[in-house]
Protein backbone atom coordinates (compact mmCIF):
# COMPACT_ATOMS: atom_id res chain seq x y z
CA UNK A 1 0.00 0.00 0.00
CA UNK A 2 1.52 3.47 -0.79
CA UNK A 3 1.28 5.96 1.57
CA UNK A 4 -1.89 7.38 2.83
CA UNK A 5 -3.04 10.93 1.80
CA UNK A 6 -5.02 12.47 4.93
CA UNK A 7 -7.35 15.17 5.05
CA UNK A 8 -9.52 16.57 7.80
CA UNK A 9 -12.81 18.39 8.20
CA UNK A 10 -14.04 20.40 10.49
CA UNK A 11 -17.79 21.40 9.45
CA UNK A 12 -20.91 20.54 10.99
CA UNK A 13 -23.27 17.23 9.92
CA UNK A 14 -25.95 17.73 7.06
CA UNK A 15 -28.35 14.94 7.44
CA UNK A 16 -30.24 15.34 4.62
CA UNK A 17 -26.18 14.48 3.46
CA UNK A 18 -25.49 16.90 0.87
CA UNK A 19 -23.75 18.97 2.40
CA UNK A 20 -21.06 19.58 5.49
CA UNK A 21 -19.52 16.74 6.79
CA UNK A 22 -20.47 14.05 4.75
CA UNK A 23 -20.39 16.05 1.18
CA UNK A 24 -16.48 16.79 2.41
CA UNK A 25 -16.11 12.94 3.21
CA UNK A 26 -17.52 11.13 0.47
CA UNK A 27 -15.40 14.02 -1.81
CA UNK A 28 -11.96 12.94 0.10
CA UNK A 29 -13.03 9.12 -0.58
CA UNK A 30 -13.32 10.45 -4.26
CA UNK A 31 -10.02 11.95 -3.98
CA UNK A 32 -8.67 8.81 -2.73
CA UNK A 33 -7.74 10.31 0.59
CA UNK A 34 -8.44 9.34 4.13
CA UNK A 35 -10.87 11.32 5.84
CA UNK A 36 -10.66 12.91 9.38
CA UNK A 37 -13.25 14.61 10.54
CA UNK A 38 -14.56 16.83 13.63
CA UNK A 39 -18.23 17.76 13.87
CA UNK A 40 -18.92 21.53 15.00
CA UNK A 41 -23.23 21.07 14.78
CA UNK A 42 -26.15 18.98 13.94
CA UNK A 43 -27.93 20.58 10.85
CA UNK A 44 -31.65 19.08 10.77
CA UNK A 45 -34.45 20.07 7.97
CA UNK A 46 -37.88 20.04 8.88
CA UNK A 47 -40.54 19.08 6.35
CA UNK A 48 -43.39 19.94 7.97
CA UNK A 49 -42.05 23.63 8.26
CA UNK A 50 -40.81 24.38 4.50
CA UNK A 51 -37.99 22.49 5.23
CA UNK A 52 -36.80 25.36 7.92
CA UNK A 53 -32.92 24.10 9.55
CA UNK A 54 -32.41 23.73 12.79
CA UNK A 55 -28.59 24.43 13.90
CA UNK A 56 -27.73 23.06 16.84
CA UNK A 57 -24.06 23.74 17.94
CA UNK A 58 -21.78 21.30 19.79
CA UNK A 59 -20.02 22.25 23.06
CA UNK A 60 -17.12 23.43 21.54
CA UNK A 61 -14.79 21.53 24.46
CA UNK A 62 -15.76 18.32 22.47
CA UNK A 63 -14.80 19.90 19.08
CA UNK A 64 -11.95 20.57 20.63
CA UNK A 65 -11.30 16.73 21.88
CA UNK A 66 -11.86 15.48 18.57
CA UNK A 67 -9.02 17.86 17.20
CA UNK A 68 -6.46 16.45 19.87
CA UNK A 69 -7.65 13.06 18.72
CA UNK A 70 -7.17 13.82 14.79
CA UNK A 71 -3.98 15.40 15.42
CA UNK A 72 -2.49 12.70 17.60
CA UNK A 73 -1.46 11.22 14.41
CA UNK A 74 0.35 14.87 13.25
CA UNK A 75 -0.47 16.84 10.83
CA UNK A 76 -2.51 16.50 8.06
CA UNK A 77 -1.94 16.52 4.06
CA UNK A 78 -4.73 19.48 4.04
CA UNK A 79 -7.47 20.59 5.83
CA UNK A 80 -10.73 22.52 5.66
CA UNK A 81 -13.57 24.13 7.56
CA UNK A 82 -17.04 24.41 7.16
CA UNK A 83 -20.01 25.75 9.42
CA UNK A 84 -18.42 26.20 12.17
CA UNK A 85 -21.24 27.67 14.47
CA UNK A 86 -20.07 29.49 17.77
CA UNK A 87 -17.52 32.18 18.32
CA UNK A 88 -15.72 29.65 20.52
CA UNK A 89 -15.23 26.51 18.37
CA UNK A 90 -13.96 28.89 15.62
CA UNK A 91 -11.22 29.77 18.19
CA UNK A 92 -10.82 25.85 18.59
CA UNK A 93 -10.06 25.60 15.00
CA UNK A 94 -7.55 28.62 15.47
CA UNK A 95 -5.47 27.30 17.68
CA UNK A 96 -5.36 23.79 16.51
CA UNK A 97 -4.48 25.12 12.88
CA UNK A 98 -1.63 27.17 14.90
CA UNK A 99 -0.41 24.60 17.71
CA UNK A 100 -0.05 21.88 14.86
CA UNK A 101 1.79 24.37 11.99
CA UNK A 102 -1.16 22.97 10.05
CA UNK A 103 -0.84 24.19 6.34
CA UNK A 104 -2.49 23.55 3.25
CA UNK A 105 -6.05 25.19 4.95
CA UNK A 106 -9.22 25.98 3.28
CA UNK A 107 -11.15 27.95 5.10
CA UNK A 108 -14.90 27.56 3.57
CA UNK A 109 -16.72 30.89 5.12
CA UNK A 110 -19.99 29.42 5.88
CA UNK A 111 -22.54 31.83 6.85
CA UNK A 112 -25.61 30.75 5.04
CA UNK A 113 -27.52 27.64 3.54
CA UNK A 114 -28.96 28.09 -0.10
CA UNK A 115 -32.14 30.19 0.20
CA UNK A 116 -32.19 29.69 3.97
CA UNK A 117 -31.56 32.88 6.59
CA UNK A 118 -28.23 33.51 8.38
CA UNK A 119 -27.42 30.63 9.83
CA UNK A 120 -23.97 32.11 11.60
CA UNK A 121 -24.34 35.05 13.94
CA UNK A 122 -22.41 37.86 12.61
CA UNK A 123 -19.87 37.47 15.67
CA UNK A 124 -18.88 34.18 14.19
CA UNK A 125 -18.28 35.63 10.62
CA UNK A 126 -16.36 38.52 12.18
CA UNK A 127 -14.57 35.64 14.10
CA UNK A 128 -13.95 33.56 10.81
CA UNK A 129 -12.76 36.63 9.28
CA UNK A 130 -10.29 37.86 11.74
CA UNK A 131 -9.21 34.62 13.12
CA UNK A 132 -8.94 32.07 10.48
CA UNK A 133 -8.28 33.98 6.97
CA UNK A 134 -5.09 34.87 7.96
CA UNK A 135 -4.25 31.31 8.45
CA UNK A 136 -6.13 30.16 4.73
CA UNK A 137 -3.91 28.93 1.90
CA UNK A 138 -7.38 29.36 0.22
CA UNK A 139 -10.67 30.78 0.95
CA UNK A 140 -13.69 29.91 -0.75
CA UNK A 141 -16.64 32.18 0.02
CA UNK A 142 -19.82 32.58 -2.20
CA UNK A 143 -21.85 35.65 -3.32
CA UNK A 144 -23.33 36.53 -0.54
CA UNK A 145 -20.11 35.68 2.11
CA UNK A 146 -18.02 37.46 -0.16
CA UNK A 147 -20.09 40.67 0.24
CA UNK A 148 -19.90 40.26 3.60
CA UNK A 149 -16.01 39.49 4.27
CA UNK A 150 -15.13 42.62 1.49
CA UNK A 151 -17.89 44.77 3.27
CA UNK A 152 -19.21 45.82 -0.19
CA UNK A 153 -22.24 44.04 -0.21
CA UNK A 154 -24.52 42.49 -2.50
CA UNK A 155 -21.89 41.88 -5.66
CA UNK A 156 -23.63 41.66 -8.89
CA UNK A 157 -20.68 41.60 -11.48
CA UNK A 158 -17.34 39.56 -12.73
CA UNK A 159 -15.73 43.23 -11.66
CA UNK A 160 -17.30 43.93 -8.13
CA UNK A 161 -16.19 39.72 -7.60
CA UNK A 162 -12.61 40.52 -8.49
CA UNK A 163 -13.12 43.92 -6.00
CA UNK A 164 -14.03 41.63 -3.78
CA UNK A 165 -11.74 39.08 -4.00
CA UNK A 166 -8.73 41.79 -3.62
CA UNK A 167 -9.84 42.88 -0.62
CA UNK A 168 -10.68 39.47 0.73
CA UNK A 169 -6.97 38.46 -0.27
CA UNK A 170 -5.98 41.60 1.94
CA UNK A 171 -7.48 39.99 5.18
CA UNK A 172 -4.60 37.63 4.95
CA UNK A 173 -5.89 34.55 3.11
CA UNK A 174 -3.30 33.18 0.31
CA UNK A 175 -5.93 32.78 -2.18
CA UNK A 176 -9.59 33.04 -2.82
CA UNK A 177 -12.36 31.99 -4.55
CA UNK A 178 -15.48 34.05 -4.80
CA UNK A 179 -18.10 31.52 -6.07
CA UNK A 180 -20.74 33.35 -8.26
CA UNK A 181 -22.51 29.57 -8.85
CA UNK A 182 -26.38 30.25 -9.37
CA UNK A 183 -26.44 33.64 -7.35
CA UNK A 184 -24.92 35.68 -10.48
CA UNK A 185 -27.37 36.71 -12.98
CA UNK A 186 -26.64 35.06 -16.38
CA UNK A 187 -26.29 31.87 -18.33
CA UNK A 188 -23.07 31.15 -16.56
CA UNK A 189 -21.92 30.13 -13.54
CA UNK A 190 -18.60 32.12 -12.93
CA UNK A 191 -16.26 31.85 -10.05
CA UNK A 192 -13.41 34.21 -9.66
CA UNK A 193 -9.81 33.06 -8.29
CA UNK A 194 -7.50 35.42 -6.90
CA UNK A 195 -3.38 34.47 -6.19
CA UNK A 196 -2.60 38.18 -4.72
CA UNK A 197 -1.58 39.28 -8.06
CA UNK A 198 -3.70 37.21 -11.17
CA UNK A 199 -7.43 36.51 -11.39
CA UNK A 200 -8.40 33.60 -13.23
CA UNK A 201 -12.29 33.30 -14.05
CA UNK A 202 -13.70 30.26 -14.12
CA UNK A 203 -16.85 29.39 -15.99
CA UNK A 204 -19.33 26.74 -17.41
CA UNK A 205 -22.88 26.83 -18.48
CA UNK A 206 -25.50 27.05 -15.18
CA UNK A 207 -26.74 23.39 -14.93
CA UNK A 208 -30.58 23.11 -14.89
CA UNK A 209 -31.88 21.71 -13.16
CA UNK A 210 -29.26 23.02 -10.24
CA UNK A 211 -29.38 19.91 -8.32
CA UNK A 212 -26.63 22.50 -5.89
CA UNK A 213 -27.52 21.73 -2.67
CA UNK A 214 -23.63 21.19 -1.40
CA UNK A 215 -21.95 22.72 -3.97
CA UNK A 216 -20.37 24.91 -1.94
CA UNK A 217 -19.32 22.37 0.75
CA UNK A 218 -18.15 19.33 -2.01
CA UNK A 219 -16.14 22.57 -4.06
CA UNK A 220 -13.82 23.48 -0.99
CA UNK A 221 -13.76 19.40 -0.23
CA UNK A 222 -12.18 19.16 -3.65
CA UNK A 223 -9.76 21.66 -3.24
CA UNK A 224 -9.18 20.20 -0.07
CA UNK A 225 -8.67 16.50 -1.73
CA UNK A 226 -6.75 17.81 -4.38
CA UNK A 227 -4.28 20.26 -1.88
CA UNK A 228 -3.92 17.10 0.04
CA UNK A 229 -2.76 14.96 -3.14
CA UNK A 230 0.10 17.95 -4.07
CA UNK A 231 -1.46 20.13 -7.09
CA UNK A 232 -1.06 23.52 -6.79
CA UNK A 233 -3.93 25.90 -5.25
CA UNK A 234 -4.80 26.84 -8.84
CA UNK A 235 -4.68 23.60 -10.39
CA UNK A 236 -6.68 22.15 -7.43
CA UNK A 237 -9.21 25.07 -7.89
CA UNK A 238 -9.85 24.13 -11.50
CA UNK A 239 -9.95 20.65 -10.91
CA UNK A 240 -12.57 21.23 -8.15
CA UNK A 241 -14.88 23.44 -10.93
CA UNK A 242 -14.91 20.17 -12.89
CA UNK A 243 -15.25 17.86 -9.97
CA UNK A 244 -18.48 20.37 -8.50
CA UNK A 245 -20.09 20.67 -11.88
CA UNK A 246 -19.66 16.92 -12.62
CA UNK A 247 -21.77 16.61 -8.73
CA UNK A 248 -24.72 19.21 -9.72
CA UNK A 249 -25.00 17.68 -13.37
CA UNK A 250 -25.68 13.95 -11.34
CA UNK A 251 -27.82 15.74 -8.62
CA UNK A 252 -31.03 14.83 -8.04
CA UNK A 253 -34.81 15.60 -6.41
CA UNK A 254 -34.62 14.62 -2.61
CA UNK A 255 -37.70 15.85 -2.50
CA UNK A 256 -39.88 18.97 -3.30
CA UNK A 257 -37.66 21.23 -1.53
CA UNK A 258 -34.17 20.28 -1.83
CA UNK A 259 -31.77 18.46 -5.10
CA UNK A 260 -28.13 17.72 -3.69
CA UNK A 261 -25.05 17.36 -5.71
CA UNK A 262 -23.97 13.90 -5.86
CA UNK A 263 -20.14 13.55 -5.07
CA UNK A 264 -19.91 10.85 -6.96
CA UNK A 265 -20.60 12.55 -10.30
CA UNK A 266 -16.66 13.13 -11.69
CA UNK A 267 -16.25 9.06 -11.26
CA UNK A 268 -19.15 8.16 -13.09
CA UNK A 269 -18.48 10.69 -15.86
CA UNK A 270 -15.24 9.03 -16.79
N1 LIG B 1 -26.48 25.68 -11.36
C1 LIG B 1 -25.15 25.60 -11.38
N2 LIG B 1 -24.50 25.23 -12.51
C2 LIG B 1 -23.16 25.11 -12.56
N3 LIG B 1 -22.35 25.36 -11.49
C3 LIG B 1 -22.93 25.76 -10.34
C4 LIG B 1 -24.36 25.89 -10.21
N4 LIG B 1 -24.64 26.27 -8.93
C5 LIG B 1 -23.44 26.36 -8.29
N5 LIG B 1 -22.41 26.06 -9.13
C6 LIG B 1 -20.97 26.01 -8.81
O1 LIG B 1 -20.84 25.25 -7.62
C7 LIG B 1 -19.78 25.78 -6.82
C8 LIG B 1 -20.35 26.19 -5.47
O2 LIG B 1 -20.93 27.48 -5.61
P1 LIG B 1 -22.21 27.97 -4.81
O3 LIG B 1 -23.34 27.04 -5.08
O4 LIG B 1 -22.43 29.40 -5.18
O5 LIG B 1 -21.70 27.86 -3.32
P2 LIG B 1 -22.48 27.66 -1.96
O6 LIG B 1 -23.01 26.25 -2.00
O7 LIG B 1 -21.44 27.84 -0.93
O8 LIG B 1 -23.56 28.70 -1.93
C9 LIG B 1 -19.18 26.92 -7.63
O9 LIG B 1 -18.12 26.42 -8.42
C10 LIG B 1 -20.35 27.36 -8.49
O10 LIG B 1 -19.98 28.09 -9.63
C1 LIG C 1 -23.83 21.37 8.00
C2 LIG C 1 -23.89 22.25 6.80
N1 LIG C 1 -22.75 22.85 6.38
C3 LIG C 1 -22.75 23.65 5.29
C4 LIG C 1 -23.90 23.94 4.58
C5 LIG C 1 -23.80 24.84 3.39
O1 LIG C 1 -23.97 24.08 2.22
P1 LIG C 1 -23.54 24.54 0.75
O2 LIG C 1 -22.47 23.60 0.31
O3 LIG C 1 -24.78 24.38 -0.08
O4 LIG C 1 -23.04 25.93 0.84
C6 LIG C 1 -25.10 23.35 4.99
C7 LIG C 1 -26.35 23.61 4.26
O5 LIG C 1 -27.39 23.04 4.50
C8 LIG C 1 -25.10 22.49 6.12
O6 LIG C 1 -26.23 21.89 6.55
MG1 LIG D 1 -21.48 27.37 1.11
Amino acid sequence: MSKIIKALTIAGSDSSGGAGIQADLKTFEEYGTYGFSALTTIVTMDPDNGWHHNVYPIDAAIVAEQLKTVFAGGPVDAMKTGMLGSVDIVKVAEKAIKENLQTNVVIDPVMVCKGEDEVLNPESANAIRDLLLPLATVATPNLFEAGVLSGLGKLTSIDEMKEAARLIHALGTQNVVVKGGKALGGDLAIDVFFDGSEYTVLETAKIEPAYNHGAGCTFAAAITGGLANGLSVHDAVVKAKDFVSAAIRSGYAFNQYVGPVFHGGYRLER
